[in-house]
């Protein structure tokens, strides 16, 4: 039976750095990953060697899921069928819902994300020290976390709130000049946000760092470049180059690929004080063994293997899968629980609940004449809807850019509708989502089985998302037909006459039901306040009512961080690593 100090479950920008740190710190670490070690290599962008595809649903109500336009089946010769739900599918097809890619190998979906890298508001760190009480969180300390875990390519040595000597490679790609037809579009946003219209100067923000230090950031609207995660060479920097780097360097780090965990192991003596203690991990050694993951074979079942953990376990299977594993383990909801006959450890109702993800949709114009060549842009917007004063949109864009959410690239109705010439796109991506009614749920107590994912889109301060994203595409209507020198039609939604501010009342409203996509899940595992049934992590990332056990991943944040949570998440694991070694000296029961 193998033996480490420290068991960490799934290596993405959660887990990866985590368990890296702690390897640098000479502690003995095993860090299981379900996926192997594949790289996108030639392949496109979601391929299966890389990518569980998850199948969810936006609603409660069926007749609002099938309001979409990109819905996937799966037809009986296992090939995947897309279509708008007025469609009518192949007889034999099944359907599944809505897409919703997650990366499965060493990296996790920092393989396979789009490698925007945005830091969130400052409100979202405050808004955890203002839950907890742990002042560790306050955005200026976690500030501190992103400026040692950075190495920026792109601005000059020493530029005040960002690092420069960290393993997270930041790069950004600045444009030469932006050209017609792009500049007239930039040029009316400029023009809104009362900023330079003039070439050059739109051209400079355009190249601008979105990250820049200052403590009126989150107020500030208007046009920045767009960082990403990416070496000098422009090449994709992942969780997986710092677990790598650790390897190489001899680092006590055991990696296991085609592991997928299936519970946490309990000691069921009283030594922590009646609560149960972590003390390792049970899985199943075997390729492709989860059923996202299109190569899965009904045949496959894995050797059942063990591992301890003389320390600690710490799960970072990222939002979907952290809560899949939990319940698995009997930690969630105890009628839940029940309902699949999985023995109750702890009845933690917050497992799999809370989820929140930033809605996201297209704008679409069409350009008469000329489509122009494809480069993009950024800007950071305040509605009318913002719930507390902060810039509350992204936008990006770009000619030829109609960015419609996902659906399985390799699927077989040829019959799907191509972008017009002319297009441009304006796609928003709605910061400080209110709605937190998301769920995952258990289908069954099979570890390979997928669960039930439901966002229940606006369920829940549906005045404020909703309303800002209708302020945003009345928004968009007015800057197409004020765009310089250009002519650009408002073509989606699409409105028989908006009123004179651009709006379409309950014609956007159902264009948003069922267009709205997403692909940032947060927040099913989330720290909160102590006394609170749907607390399921303390501050310090501790699962409550066991010992031993942490999550450090993207279901731990109680709000989800700020547009893109990737790099949130890379500072939520550097943070996680602190805490973890504060504690290493202590006793595991009294940690
Ligand atoms: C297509 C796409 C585009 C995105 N674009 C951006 C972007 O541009 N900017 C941004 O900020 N964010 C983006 N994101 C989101 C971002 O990548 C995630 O928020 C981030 O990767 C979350 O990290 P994580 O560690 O929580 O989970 P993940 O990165 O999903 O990692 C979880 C890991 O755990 C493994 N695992 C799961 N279950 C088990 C198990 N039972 N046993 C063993 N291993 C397991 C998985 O295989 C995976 O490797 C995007 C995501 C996707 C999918």
């Amino acid at each position: 039976q193998d033996q480490y100090d420290y068991i960490v479950v799934g290596s993405g920008p959660g887990g990866g750095p985590l368990a890296s740190n702690l390897a640098r710190a000479n502690y003995s670490v095993l860090l299981i990953e379900a996926g192997d070690s594949s790289t996108q290599g030639a392949s496109g962008q979601y391929p299966p060697q890389i990518t569980w595809d998850f199948f969810v649903k936006h609603y409660a109500d069926e007749k609002r899921n099938m309001m979409n336009h990109k819905l996937t089946w799966k037809l009986s010769n296992g090939r995947y069928w897309v279509g708008a739900g007025t469609d009518t599918p192949p007889a034999d097809a099944k359907f599944l819902g809505v897409y919703y890619p997650r990366g499965a190998t060493v990296g996790g979906s920092s393989m396979i994300n789009a490698m925007c890298t945005w830091l969130p508001s400052d409100s979202d760190w405050n808004y955890i020290v203002n839950v907890t009480g742990d002042a560790s969180w306050a955005a200026e300390n976690m500030r501190k976390y992103f400026v040692r875990i950075e190495k920026n390519n792109y601005l000059s040595k020493g530029t005040a709130g960002h690092g420069f000597d960290g393993y997270f490679q930041t790069n950004m790609n600045k444009p030469a000049s932006v050209t017609q037809p792009m500049l007239g579009i930039m040029q009316a946003i400029a023009q809104n946000y009362s900023l330079a219209t003039d070439q050059a100067q739109v051209t400079s923000m355009m190249g601008g760092d979105a990250n820049f230090l200052d403590p009126k950031r989150d107020w500030t609207t208007g046009i920045w470049g767009l960082p990403t995660h990416t070496k000098p060479s422009g090449e994709r920097f992942s969780a997986r180059d710092y677990i790598q780097d650790t390897m190489k360097a001899k680092f006590p780090l055991t990696l296991a690929i085609n592991s997928l965990v299936t519970r946490v192991l309990f000691s069921n003596g009283t030594s922590c004080g009646g609560q149960p203690r972590a003390t390792g991990v049970e899985y199943l050694s075997g390729k492709s063994l989860y059923k996202a993951d299109a190569r899965y074979i009904e045949s496959s079942k894995g050797t059942l293997k063990t591992a301890t953990a003389r320390k600690e376990v710490i799960i970072a299977g990222g939002t979907f899968n952290t809560p899949q594993i939990l319940m698995l383990s009997g930690i969630g909801p105890k009628e839940h629980l029940a309902e699949f006959n999985i023995p109750l450890v702890v009845d933690a109702q917050g497992v799999g609940r809370n989820m929140q993800d930033n809605q996201e949709m297209p704008i679409i114009g069409i350009i008469s004449g000329n489509g122009g060549s494809f480069s993009q842009a950024f800007a950071m917007h305040t509605t009318k809807h913002s719930p507390d004063g902060e810039r509350d949109m992204f936008m990006m864009q770009g000619p030829g850019f109609a960015f419609r959410g996902f659906w399985p690239s390799n699927q077989t109705n040829n019959a799907l509708p191509a972008e017009a010439a002319g297009t441009y796109g304006i796609s928003m991506v709605k910061n400080h989502p209110q709605n937190r009614k998301g769920y995952v749920r258990l289908v069954s107590a099979n570890p390979q089985d997928m669960p039930d994912i439901n966002f229940m889109l606006y369920e829940e301060g549906k005045e404020t998302d909703m309303g800002a994203m209708k302020d945003t595409i009345a928004w968009a209507r007015k800057i197409y037909s004020s765009a310089k020198g250009v002519t650009v039609a408002t073509k989606e939604p699409p409105c028989p006459a908006p009123d004179a501010d651009g709006y379409c009342g309950q014609t956007d409203e159902d264009w948003i039901t069922g267009q709205t996509f997403g692909h940032h899940p947060t927040s099913t595992a989330a720290i909160g306040k102590d006394g609170d049934p749907m607390a399921v992590l303390d501050s310090r990332f501790r699962v409550r009512g066991v010992k031993g056990l942490r999550v450090v991943d993207a279901s731990t944040f109680p709000r989800i961080p700020g547009i893109f949570p990737v790099v949130s998440t890379f500072m939520v694991s550097e943070k996680a690593s602190d805490v973890v070694k504060e504690d290493a000296s202590k006793d595991v029961c009294a940690a």
